[in-house]
């Protein structure tokens, strides 16, 4: 069974407390949406749980069938893309394939995002829907159970929110799990909600 368990996390940034006393748990096929106005945390906990930040408090558990720790299970789509704009598409997912470990092949995964015509372009000559979209391409070219998604409806048209609302659905049926910060509604039926609040101001308040 695969479940990602957060207990009490409390994180400083520049030396302010940005999140504290948070806690959830998830199973296979569970989503969580984290809101919170600008500055919350919401980009703070994605990095804690991809293991780049490490908290001030609490704990992150992962258990999951194999060894894989919570940091090789994640995909996180980042505020920034992490793209290579020298590169074509097809080749930056062939990159993250390299990196994260395969899904989907390079060709497979663009037609599902509907970037075939595009495979051989650079990457710089995407639009930025088509640069989102390639970034949900390589969430399916690197296939990883728990995905953090940093507002993954950015630059979206309506077509491709609802092609992001059909790979959650894909990836949570597929016994994936989905933590998502949004400040924007998104199609996660049943999601679980955690609303970040004002950490630093309860702190001097206390
Ligand atoms: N690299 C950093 N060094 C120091 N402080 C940082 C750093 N990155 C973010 N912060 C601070 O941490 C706090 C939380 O930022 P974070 O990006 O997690 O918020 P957010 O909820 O994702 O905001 P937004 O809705 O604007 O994306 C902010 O006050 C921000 O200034």
């Amino acid at each position: 069974m695969t479940r990602l368990t957060v207990s009490d996390l409390a994180c400083r940034r520049a030396g302010r407390l940005v999140l504290r006393g948070v806690g959830f748990s998830l199973e296979a096929g569970d989503a969580l949406v984290v809101t919170g106005r600008n500055g919350a945390g919401k980009s703070t906990l994605l990095a804690l749980l991809a293991g780049v930040l490490r908290p001030d408090a609490g704990t992150i558990a992962f258990e999951a069938p194999g060894e894989a720790t919570l940091p090789e299970s994640v995909h996180w789509l980042a505020a920034k893309d992490g793209l290579k704009a020298q590169l074509t598409a097809r080749e930056n997912l062939l990159f993250a394939s390299a990196c994260l470990g395969g899904g989907l092949s390079a060709d497979a995964a663009l037609a599902r995002v509907g970037l075939a015509a595009g495979a051989d372009l650079p990457t710089a000559y995407l639009s930025s829907g088509q640069r989102r979209r390639l970034t949900l391409a390589r969430l399916l070219a690197s296939r990883r159970p728990v995905w953090l998604l940093d507002e993954p409806t950015n630059a979206l048209d309506s077509q491709g929110q609802a092609l992001l609302a059909d790979l959650l659905r894909e990836h949570r049926a597929d016994g994936g799990i989905v933590v998502a910060a949004t400040h924007l509604p998104l199609a996660l039926p049943e999601a679980r909600e955690l609303a970040l609040g004002p950490a630093a101001t309860a702190e001097r308040d206390a």
